[in-house]
């Protein structure tokens, strides 16, 4: 069985985080290992509380899983301050890890500050020189490409902006500008469209928007089910496709728990097979 680690934050609720990223890897049929980077407190409503765990700790989980489990690939999600980008980094050096598939969590749906202010450049300089991908949100890519993105057009040259400080992909997800009228196709259906820059090459993944608030987690879902393809083989833009349509089927299938944004139904294969 091929394996995946995850590198991230704990949510206490499930939806997102870890708890995401270890669902949609048993989904998709690989072995999930983690390393938490911190712990938080929330739930569908907010982010309640946040401890950052120290750096001997999380390197100590990433050498443990390496030594023992090598994974296939990796997922990093939630690092909170640049002591852990670059503690995180030089394990991954240290290890030689592969598939690298990095979600720059800045700022969780709800609000809360994920990644300290003052990280970013870290983030960009350290971190990101290694990653195979990176799967920024449009308030993420605005970050790191420096520039506004209020169109298509506009993603397609943050994606080369970010693409040319690095040698890996980009992948700019469009779920924020998804229902503004931004990305609509010629025939008006709303979609959440995803960019993918690789290999100089731009490509759009589309999906049905679908209308429903229940999308606590999406990110880390996407993030962590391109890692388990790449883990299984598939090349970058056959797994960035086979992780959306799982994803858009998660947020499809709903759950509906919680009073706020809610988790996604990882087991919605399992679910329709089931009727
Ligand atoms: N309501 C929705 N219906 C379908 N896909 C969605 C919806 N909301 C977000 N997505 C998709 O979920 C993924 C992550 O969403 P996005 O909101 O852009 O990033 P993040 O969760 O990191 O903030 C992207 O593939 C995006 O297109
Ligand atoms: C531990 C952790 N990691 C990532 C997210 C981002 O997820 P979302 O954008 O859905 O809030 C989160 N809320 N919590």
């Amino acid at each position: 069985m091929k394996t995946v680690l995850t590198i991230a934050g704990s949510d206490s609720s499930g939806g997102a985080g870890i708890q995401a990223d270890l669902k949609t890897m048993t989904e998709l049929g690989t072995f999930g290992m983690s390393a938490i980077t911190a712990i938080t407190a929330q739930n569908t409503c907010g982010v309640n509380a946040v401890l950052a765990l120290p750096c001997d700790m999380i390197s100590a989980q990433i050498d443990a899983v390496c030594d023992d489990i090598f994974p296939d690939a990796v997922k990093i999600g939630m690092l909170a301050n640049s002591q852990i980008v670059e503690c995180v980094a030089a394990s991954i050096k240290k290890n030689a890890m592969k598939n690298i598939v990095l979600d720059p969590v800045m700022v969780s749906t709800s609000g809360h500050r994920l990644l300290d202010d003052d990280a970013s450049d870290a983030l960009i300089n350290v971190l990101m020189p290694l990653a195979d991908i990176i799967t920024p949100n449009i308030p993420e890519a605005e970050c790191l490409a420096g520039m506004k993105i209020a169109s298509k057009a506009d993603m397609i040259k943050a994606a080369g902006i970010i693409a040319g400080s690095f040698d890996g992909a980009v992948l700019i997800k469009g779920g924020h500008l998804a229902n503004t009228g931004a990305n609509c196709i010629e025939d008006s259906t709303n979609v959440a469209a995803d960019l993918l820059y690789h290999g100089g090459q731009t490509q759009w993944f589309e999906a049905e928007f679908v209308d429903n608030p229940n999308t606590h987690g999406t990110g880390c879902t996407l993030s962590s089910a391109i890692a388990s393809e790449l883990a299984k083989g598939a090349d970058m833009p056959e797994a960035v496709r086979k992780a959306k349509a799982y994803l858009t089927g998660a947020i499809k299938a709903g759950l509906n728990l919680g009073k706020g944004r809610g988790p996604l139904n990882h087991a919605w294969q399992n679910t329709i097979s089931d009727c």
